[in-house]
C-alpha cells in the first residue's frame, strides 16, 4: 500500500503535453471531427495541455480550439512559409514560428511527452512515422518515458 509506480500514476501527472499530429482538412465523414473533439475534451478533462501543428483550419483547428476553450495551453509550431496555407483568421493560442518541416517536428517532439495521432493525409502519416523512427532510433530525449500511441488513421 501507498508504494504508486508510475504506471499506476494519473495520466495528467505523467503526460503534462501531448502533441497531436492530424488532418489539416476536416475530412469527408463526421466521425473524424468527432475524434478531434473527443480527444480535445479528454485532455481538458485529464489537464493535459497540447501541443500540434499550429493550425487554424481542419482537424487540427478543431482540436486546438477545443482544448483551448477547456482553459488548457495550446502551443502551435508551424513553419513561416506555411502560416498563410494553415492559418485561416486568428490563430489558436500561443504559436511558435519555425524555419521549416524539420525544425517544427523537432520542436514538437521537444516540447511533448507523447504523441497521439488523429486521422489526417500524408503529412499527418509522415509525422507520426517519423516520430516512430525516431524513437526506435533513440533520438528522442527521454527514451523510457516517451510513448507513441497510435490512433485512427484514415486517409481524408
Ligand atoms: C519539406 C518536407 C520535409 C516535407 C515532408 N513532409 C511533411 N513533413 C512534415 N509535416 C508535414 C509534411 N507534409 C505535410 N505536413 C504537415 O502535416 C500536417 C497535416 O497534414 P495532412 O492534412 O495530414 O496532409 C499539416 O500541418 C502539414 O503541414
Amino acid at each position: 500500500m501507498g508504494d504508486t509506480s508510475a504506471a499506476d500514476a494519473p495520466a495528467a501527472r505523467r503526460f503534462g503535453r501531448i502533441c497531436v499530429f492530424c488532418g489539416s482538412n476536416p475530412g469527408n465523414r463526421a466521425v473524424f471531427g468527432d475524434a478531434a473533439l473527443d480527444l480535445g475534451k479528454e485532455l481538458v478533462a485529464r489537464g493535459i495541455d497540447l501541443v500540434y501543428g499550429g493550425g487554424s483550419i481542419g482537424l487540427m483547428g478543431l482540436i486546438a480550439q477545443t482544448v483551448l476553450d477547456g482553459g488548457c495551453s495550446v502551443l502551435g509550431v508551424i513553419p513561416k512559409a506555411l502560416m498563410p496555407l494553415e492559418i485561416s483568421g486568428a490563430s489558436v493560442g500561443e504559436v511558435k514560428v519555425v524555419s521549416d518541416m524539420h525544425e517544427r517536428k523537432a520542436e514538437m517532439a521537444r516540447q511533448a511527452d507523447a504523441f497521439i495521432a488523429l486521422p489526417g493525409g500524408y503529412g499527418t502519416m509522415e509525422e507520426l512515422l517519423e516520430m516512430i523512427t525516431w524513437s526506435q532510433l533513440g533520438i528522442h530525449d527521454k527514451p523510457g518515458r516517451r510513448k507513441v500511441l497510435l490512433s485512427k488513421i484514415a486517409e481524408i
